[in-house]
């Protein structure tokens, strides 16, 4: 039924009291309706457009083609389709009662984007809208031998960018991850909203199928909503960006923020090529209230060749060459997360620390800078709907509270550590090595 500001959502038509030992499943998912990996192979066998689709796109991820096929029910379901795809199933009636808006930002109007300046989802936002662009263009691009797809993307544009970031959103919005199929969509389950705590969990049962239980402890009431937990631990950010909505309240408090290697850093490449991931910095609230912070690529990031890390290109024996990062003559390509424990024995360890703690206090001044900014120059405009403004706020406030408490914290490090007599006497040989330098500058 529809909920008051939820969307649809599963309600209950009679008292339930999860301590009953009789009652029964509140739904079972048969297996043959989940969209898993295993779902996608067998649609692929019965629909020949499905499979051409499928193999001209490349089979990327699980998630790309599970994409295509809500894509291939997109076409199906239309009012204007007129045959050619293959036949409707039971998921293209199903694709017919999903919503066409989801609220998650990959679909808000720019000026609802403007609200999440300053934010850690800021650019998180627009990465994915450019990835999402890419994927869509790189479909329309394969599929130019498929004539029937050909005349559906690119001649009749029935199939546009703004539909892939909606199936997009449709996926991330409503999968999840079961136990033995892997990642899913599960109709019907996917009806049931969150809260925390929530009234019923969903098990992956011995046939496959998916069954929604009460919990144990739960009581809900005759035309109550039954809710799953979508993950209270995942941050504000994370619920925001799959679901379109945050939690409040959920006590999870953390930012990730991604980072930029050095412009004028020679190994930057080579680091970021070790390290073999996005570098971010990860922010955690935690019960005592102190939020602690995370960032192993700064590490990297802040140590060179006179500091003794080095690279080598080492050659198998079966003649193929492989990059090796090397600290203090020790091979450490396997520890590239660890280089903060590395240090530790070195005798400028708290010169390390203080060049990663000033690059971290940086970059949290800085988004704190546009933060405030932004919420000072904030006006509401029309094309603001009013639960996107009351969840951008919500996110503002809790990140920008985050680096306020992280912000205190690392001045207060960096403090500490300027007045650590191996910092103090190392800068003291800089200064002076940099006297010498302009002393000479200036005779020659
Ligand atoms: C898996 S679907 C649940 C069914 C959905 N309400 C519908 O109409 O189809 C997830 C979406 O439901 C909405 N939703 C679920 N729980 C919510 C909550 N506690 N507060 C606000 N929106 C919620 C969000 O839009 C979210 O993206």
């Amino acid at each position: 039924a529809d909920t008051e500001d939820r969307g649809l959502g599963l309600i209950s038509e009679k008292d339930l009291d999860g301590g009953n030992d009789e009652l029964p499943a509140l739904l079972t998912v048969p297996k043959e309706l989940i969209l898993s990996a295993a779902g996608v192979e067998d649609y692929a066998k019965e629909n020949k457009d499905f499979r051409q689709l499928l193999e001209a796109a490349g089979r990327q991820s699980l998630r790309g083609d599970i994409l295509l096929f809500l894509l291939t029910q997109l076409v199906l379901s239309s009012p204007d389709y007129s045959g050619g795809q293959g036949a409707s199933t039971a998921w293209t009636q199903y694709f017919k009662l999903l919503p066409t808006q989801v609220p998650v930002p990959t679909l808000w109007s720019e000026s609802e984007l403007s609200l999440l300046r300053g934010t850690s989802l800021e650019s998180a936002v627009s990465a994915k809208l450019g990835a999402l662009t890419k994927e869509f263009n790189r479909i329309r691009d394969a599929t130019t031998d498929l004539a029937r797809w050909n005349k559906l993307i690119e001649i009749d544009e029935a199939v546009t960018l703004s539909d892939w970031i909606l199936l997009d959103a449709l996926y991330r919005s409503r999968s999840l991850e079961l136990p033995k199929s892997g990642e899913s969509m599960v109709p019907y389950l996917d009806l049931v909203n969150h809260s925390n705590p929530a009234t019923a969990y969903f098990e992956e049962a011995l046939e496959g199928e998916v069954v929604l239980l009460l919990h144990r402890e739960a009581s809900v009431p005759k035309k109550g909503e039954i809710t799953i937990d979508y993950g209270h631990d995942k941050s504000a950010a994370e619920m925001l960006f799959s679901y379109g909505f945050i939690d409040p309240s959920s006590s999870a408090k953390s930012v990730v923020l991604p980072v930029e290697s050095m412009e004028d850093d020679p190994l930057a490449k080579a680091k970021l090529y070790i390290f073999g991931r996005p570098p971010v910095l990860k922010i955690t609230d935690n019960d005592t209230g102190v939020p602690q912070w995370d960032a192993p690529f700064i590490y990297l990031m802040c140590l060179n060749d006179e500091d003794g890390l080095h690279f080598k290109i080492s050659q198998d024996t079966n003649g193929s060459h492989d990059l090796r990062m090397f600290w203090q003559g020790a091979d450490v390509t396997e520890e590239a997360e660890n280089m903060e424990n590395l240090i530790k024995g070195h005798e400028l360890c708290q010169v390390f620390r203080l060049r990663v703690v000033t690059i971290v206090l940086g970059m949290v001044q800085q988004q704190l800078e546009v933060l405030t900014a932004h919420n000072e120059e904030k006006v509401l405009t029309e094309s603001q709907r009013p639960h996107i403004t009351q969840a951008a706020s919500r996110l503002r406030a809790i990140e920008k509270d985050l680096f306020e408490r992280i912000f205190q914290l690392l001045e207060g490090e960096k403090n500490r550590l300027f007045e650590d007599e191996s910092v103090t006497s190392y800068l003291a040989a800089m200064n002076g090595a940099q006297q010498d330098e302009n002393d000479e500058e200036d005779f020659t």
